[in-house]
């Protein structure tokens, strides 16, 4: 599993361990563990080019520390300072010692020397800013991060990419100008190459396995590929003369970023939440974690692996019967949407209940049965319900859903359902002995309304975490937030970020499949939060095998391809 804590709780941490050992022996710590994690990517460290994008903090200090022992080991390191008077100042002594060359921002011609240096670079190291940055990366940063993104070199980012806020995984869109939305102005680095991006960020994160494990891209200098990660937030920066002694204030004209995009994401003590929650994690890349001796307290956010989810999965016992198993009430699909029931149904038969049972209109009770004749349709006993796939908003929807909610077992709510919820209000769960609610971001604000709470799509979007716990305290209910990445959230406090997952899976009837399993999962009797993390786990899983090589899927796809993610899971 792995666990997430915030700036709060790592600074707390931190500062307990600083207390009881020599002065920098915390950097020293992060330092090696960095150091050693380059010299593995590069395979070959004598000869290699190393270039540090220097801040004016500790993260900076990192950077230079490792750059010392890379330089020791014979890279030719190059430091570009962005705040060449506020630079780590042990950190700088000691990278000059070891030979390294100190490039301030405020020397003439630093931009250009500096873009050229990263376009010919085999390792960038992202030391910009750590856990104290806030908001977008300045200039001249944002322009050195769109080189180094342009460039073929890899990009490791130490601690986590700067200018994504590490409790949240917010990337600040870029600032307004008169320029800015101009998009580039010539400021190719030497050596670009563009192409799509190479296997790094692509490699087991949160699938299983330590991404050193798989290691993301050949080793040696000359790294192919690392580059031309093609969607860059494109937008020029205005020409302006530097002003004496601010590096920030040096500009370019260019492509800039507001955040680094990282091959590899080097962490110290702990993971943050921003490395497990897009945006933030997909600037990360593949994240590694190096231990330097924190004891933070209980995590703010965690995310499952194969090993977590394979202890939860259901194993039935050899005296279990189909009710024993449990059994799933299905209360999905219209004559308008009879497709929502049939999918449903199929990804709940792989869901481990010991049976479906389809309640609703004949005419899609007969589509069910036709598609899958394992399925018992109409009333009977149950030992979870999921409603809301296609239900329609309609009065038998909500005669359905009202039954449903007064039945004393636990309930799965989803899709309309959901908009019927939100008009009823958090009493209509009362009843319910452990709900499950899967909005998407639209079905989430109308959930927010429906607690007197106005905000958008776009806010939900960028604020996923605090939405979903936000809904899970207010409706006191399990909250999974479906998304690119999903969380989940449990009405006493407990959140989690799902690591698995597909932009494949962005496909019509999609969620269908994902209710199926997980109201199978709540039915086998986990709890809310356990049927939900299982469920985001396996349904991302199978979309990734269903989509293997890049080739598109359709939602029932998603569903055939459940029990191979569960082999996978098992085999953990
Ligand atoms: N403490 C420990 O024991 C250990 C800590 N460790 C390391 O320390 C890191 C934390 O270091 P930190 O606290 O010095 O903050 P850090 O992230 O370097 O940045 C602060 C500076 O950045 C600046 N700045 C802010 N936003 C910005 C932006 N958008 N764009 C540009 N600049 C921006 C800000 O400037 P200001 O806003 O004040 O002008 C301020 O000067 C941590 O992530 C880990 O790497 C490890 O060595 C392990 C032991
Ligand atoms: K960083």
């Amino acid at each position: 599993m792995r666990e997430a804590h915030s700036v709060e709780q790592v600074r707390a941490a931190e500062a307990a361990l600083m207390a009881v050992l020599p002065g920098g022996a915390l950097m020293q710590r992060a330092a090696a563990g960095l150091a050693a994690t380059c010299a593995g990517l590069l395979g070959r460290v004598p000869g290699s080019r190393v270039v540090l994008l220097v801040g004016s903090g500790d993260n900076g200090g990192d950077a230079l520390f490792a750059g010392e022992r890379l330089a020791r080991r014979g890279s030719r390191v190059d430091a570009l300072l962005l705040a060449p008077k506020r630079a780590h100042t042990a950190g700088l002594a000691a990278l000059r010692a070891a030979g390294g060359r100190i490039h301030p921002a405020d020397a003439p011609g630093f931009l250009a020397d500096a873009q050229a240096l990263v376009g010919g670079a085999d390792l960038v190291l992202d030391g910009i800013v750590g856990i104290g940055g806030r908001g977008a990366l300045r200039p001249p940063a944002d322009v050195l991060a769109a080189a180094a993104a342009r460039s073929r070199a890899l990009v490791v980012a130490v601690d986590l990419p700067s200018g994504i806020d590490a409790d949240t995984g917010a990337v600040a869109a870029p600032p307004p100008g008169p320029d800015r939305a101009a998009g580039p102005a010539g400021l190719d680095a030497p050596g670009a190459a563009p192409g799509p991006v190479a296997g790094a960020a692509e490699a087991v994160e949160g699938v299983g396995g330590a991404w050193h494990e798989a290691p993301p891209r050949p080793a040696g200098p000359g790294l192919p590929g690392a580059a031309a990660r093609g969607d860059l937030t494109a937008h020029g920066t205005a020409a302006q003369a530097p002003a004496e002694g601010d590096a920030h204030a040096v500009f370019g004209t260019g492509m800039a970023l507001t955040a680094v995009r990282a091959d590899v994401t080097v962490t110290f003590g702990t993971y943050k939440p921003g490395l497990l929650v897009d945006p933030g994690a997909e600037y990360a890349g593949v994240v590694e974690l190096v231990g330097i001796g924190l004891t933070p307290p209980a995590p703010v956010l965690r995310a499952a692996q194969h090993a977590d989810v394979a202890r939860l999965l259901p194993v039935p016992a050899r005296e279990s019967d189909k009710y024993a198993r449990g059994v799933l009430g299905l209360v999905a699909g219209s004559e308008r949407y009879p497709g929502a029931a049939v999918l449903a149904t199929g990804a709940a038969l792989r869901g481990g209940a010991g049976a479906v049972r389809y309640v609703g209109p004949r005419p899609v009770g007969d589509a069910v049965l036709a598609a899958h004749p394992e399925v018992l349709v109409g009333d009977g006993r149950v030992q979870a319900y999921a409603v809301g796939a296609g239900l329609d908003t309609g009065s038998e929807a909500r005669a359905r859903l009202a039954t449903v909610l007064d039945a004393g077992v636990p309930v799965l709510v989803d899709a309309d359902g959901l908009t019927l919820l939100a008009e009823l209000g958090k009493s209509a769960l009362a009843r319910v002995p452990g709900a499950l609610l899967t909005p998407h971001a639209g079905e989430a604000v109308r959930l927010l309304a429906g607690l007197g709470l106005a905000t958008t799509r776009a806010d939900v979007e960028a604020e996923r975490l605090a939405t979903a716990a936000e809904l899970a305290a207010g409706y006191g209910a399990t909250v999974l937030l479906k998304g690119s990445t999903t969380v989940i959230a449990d009405p006493y406090g407990e959140t989690w970020a799902n690591p698995t997952g597909t932009p494949y899976l962005a496909t019509a009837g999609s969620g269908d499949v994902l209710t199926g399993l997980a109201g199978a999962l709540l039915a086998t009797g986990l709890r809310p939060v356990d049927a939900a993390v299982c469920a985001a786990y396996l349904h991302g899983l199978a979309g990734r095998l269903a989509s293997a090589d890049g080739v598109p899927c359709a939602a029932s796809d998603v569903a055939a391809a459940a029990p191979r993610a569960w082999a996978e899971v098992r085999r953990a």
